[in-house]
């Protein structure tokens, strides 16, 4: 219904005719620029442009077939599994150890009671890299920052009344991974469990050392030989291990955009393919048991568009690149932790709002397994009550937000589809670039993705200092007194505990064996025989990790980066 006011024609809604002659679209447009925006900077916290709104204009031809198709089915961006959450909620997997054994049993006992639902063990630094708690390299650090295993006995103190053959588990252990899975299989074999009843995940991921942790041993070749021998020996021995969880996140924590923590862990995937490949196997036969690990930063639709494209991205090199027939192949499972550089020291407790949407971004993401920070991990490991707020904040968010009750619910948003397209993009031009430069591993020797890395870590850096930037309490609102927060510290005595042990059980084992299993496993080094079996031997024998390490490095060498600036 038209009316008639003095000068122009209105409608009841009061619109002047002559915008209703414009496109919706430019009224809006007009609007918009008639009020002033806020002084805020308009991007992902990657650096990725944002407009103020996306519209089907911005998806172009889009073709949902193509691009999204079903959840559980090819290219995989809505999701794995064809019920998802719906079927089986995400694993809830807190990353835990400190101390010794004894003290890191306990802690997975309490998260288990309450409601965790799978396990994941944090070794401390001299375990990382490949040391037993008596050497004097490890001083002042067993059990700091993880638990320290040093032989067998540690292996069956650490599970002792956990039900191996029923709980996954997952080892955060690169360089020695081989010792430590074969510690876990011969502690579970104690048990009367083979290793084809073994459910879990390795990390093992030794490519994402050289570009980010750098927790490495031996040089990237030897690294790989590793990394086939120990894929070949679970895929003949353990059908249901996840052989490899190929990690974005500490290239993420490394300061790394999302589109180089996509670009350079699925490049590091793909040399892991073909590793397989060179190792006689078919792809089918080792790829459904990949598994990755991402982060889950604080930009919320970043993250989940990252997620979904690294689905895509997946499962159409998959296809097209390697011909994987099996749609486990294809199918790419992921366990996403939340950004621990996104948590502040000032004001701890703001960090569970933090890691309450960066959760959330994993879940509308489509992880299958979580960790959730606790909020005193900026400080310290975290005590009993932060973590089990962390267990806390997950249980929330499966069981009452809602957001499980339907698969992939901001699929179809302009914006969503829109940016991971965008990921897509961008990751292909660093695979394009990797390429050019001979590959992953000589794109790690010649600094690319650290270069990448450091540049984009030296940016956001400097958007801080520079006030575009804001994170709450670090260069705004600026606490005015410290937040007091209980500290969890691993008393002094473990370590002296462990080392203790450690010394006895050098005495009390048949130390002329342990030299024996050694000298096999350097023959078996030195030549083509894979190495996992004389390795097991070693642990059978009461081998520790340094021993291990060191009859390793005797053959392969140790390595040395060109540091990048
Ligand atoms: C930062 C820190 C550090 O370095 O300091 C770290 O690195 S900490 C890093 C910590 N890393 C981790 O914790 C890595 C954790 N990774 C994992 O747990 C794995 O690799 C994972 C990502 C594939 C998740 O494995 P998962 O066992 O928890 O979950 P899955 O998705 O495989 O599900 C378990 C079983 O249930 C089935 N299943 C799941 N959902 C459904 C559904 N909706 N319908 C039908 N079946 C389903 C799966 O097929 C599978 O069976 P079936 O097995 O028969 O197929």
């Amino acid at each position: 219904m038209l009316q008639f006011s003095p000068g122009t024609w209105r409608d009841t809604g009061g619109v002047p005719v002559e915008t209703r002659r414009k496109t919706a679209r430019e009224r809006w447009e007009e609007a918009y620029s008639k009020s002033p925006e806020r002084d805020a900077e308009f991007s992902t916290i990657s650096g990725i442009p944002v407009k103020p709104l996306y519209t089907p204009e911005d998806l172009g031809h889009f073709d949902y077939e193509e691009k999204l198709g079903y959840p559980g089915e090819y290219p995989y961006t809505r999701g794995v599994y064809p019920t998802m959450y719906r079927g089986r909620l995400w694993t809830i997997r807190q990353f835990a150890g400190y101390g010794d054994a004894e003290e890191t049993n306990k802690r997975f006992r309490y998260l288990l009671e309450q409601g965790q639902t799978g396990l994941s063990v944090a070794f401390d630094m001299p375990t990382l890299m490949g040391l037993d708690s008596d050497s004097p390299l490890s001083l002042g650090e067993v059990g700091i920052e993880g638990v320290a295993i040093d032989s067998l006995e540690d292996m069956e103190r650490l599970f002792e009344g956990i039900p191996m053959d029923e709980i996954t588990t997952s080892m955060t252990i690169n360089a020695p991974a081989m010792v430590l899975l074969a510690m876990y299989v011969v502690a579970a074999e104690k048990k009367g469990i083979p290793p084809e009843k073994l459910g879990g995940t390795n990390q093992n991921d030794i490519l994402k050392e050289y570009i980010a942790q750098k927790e490495w041993i031996y040089p990237p070749g030897p690294s790989m030989r590793i990394f086939k021998d120990m894929l070949v020996y679970c895929t003949r021995h353990m059908p249901k291990w996840n052989t490899v969880s190929i990690s974005g996140y500490h290239i993420r924590e490394a300061g790394s955009t999302a589109v180089q923590e996509l670009a350079f862990t699925l490049s590091d995937g793909f040399a892991y393919v073909d590793a397989g490949i060179e190792a006689g196997l078919e792809v089918d036969e080792f790829a459904p048991r990949f598994s990755f690990f991402f982060n889950s930063h604080i930009d919320f639709f970043e993250e989940i568009a990252k997620f979904r494209a690294a689905r895509r991205i997946w499962a159409n090199v998959m296809k097209e690149k390697y011909g994987a027939k099996d749609p486990r192949s294809l199918r790419l499972r992921f366990h996403t932790q939340t950004a621990g550089v996104s948590l502040t020291a000032q004001e701890p407790y703001n960090n569970i709002a933090r890691t309450a949407f960066e959760a959330l971004a994993a879940i509308l993401g489509g992880t299958q397994s979580l960790h959730t920070n606790s909020f005193d991990e900026a400080l310290a490991l975290p005590t009993e009550e932060a973590v089990r707020i962390a267990v806390r904040t997950q249980q929330i968010a499966a069981l009452e937000t809602g957001v499980t009750n339907t698969i992939d619910p901001l699929g179809g948003s302009y914006f969503v589809e829109w940016l991971t397209d965008e990921m897509e993009r961008q990751a292909h031009e660093y695979f394009r670039q990797i390429e050019e430069l001979g590959g992953v591993i000589p794109a790690i020797e010649q600094g690319f993705q650290m270069r990448e890395i450091a540049e984009a870590s030296a940016r956001y850096q400097r958007e801080l200092e520079e006030g575009r930037r804001h994170m709450v309490n670090v260069n705004i609102y600026e606490p005015r007194e410290e937040q007091d927060v209980e500290i969890h510290r691993v008393p002094p005595e473990v370590g002296e505990r462990q080392v203790r042990r450690l010394k006895e059980l050098k005495r009390r084992r048949d130390n002329r064996l342990v030299r024996q299993r050694l000298a096999e496993l350097k023959r078996a080094a030195q030549g083509n025989e894979n190495t996992m079996y004389p390795i097991l031997e070693c642990v059978r024998a009461y081998a520790t990790v340094q021993e291990i390490c060191d009859t390793l490095k005797e053959v392969f060498g140790t390595y040395r980066e060109t540091p990048v600036i």
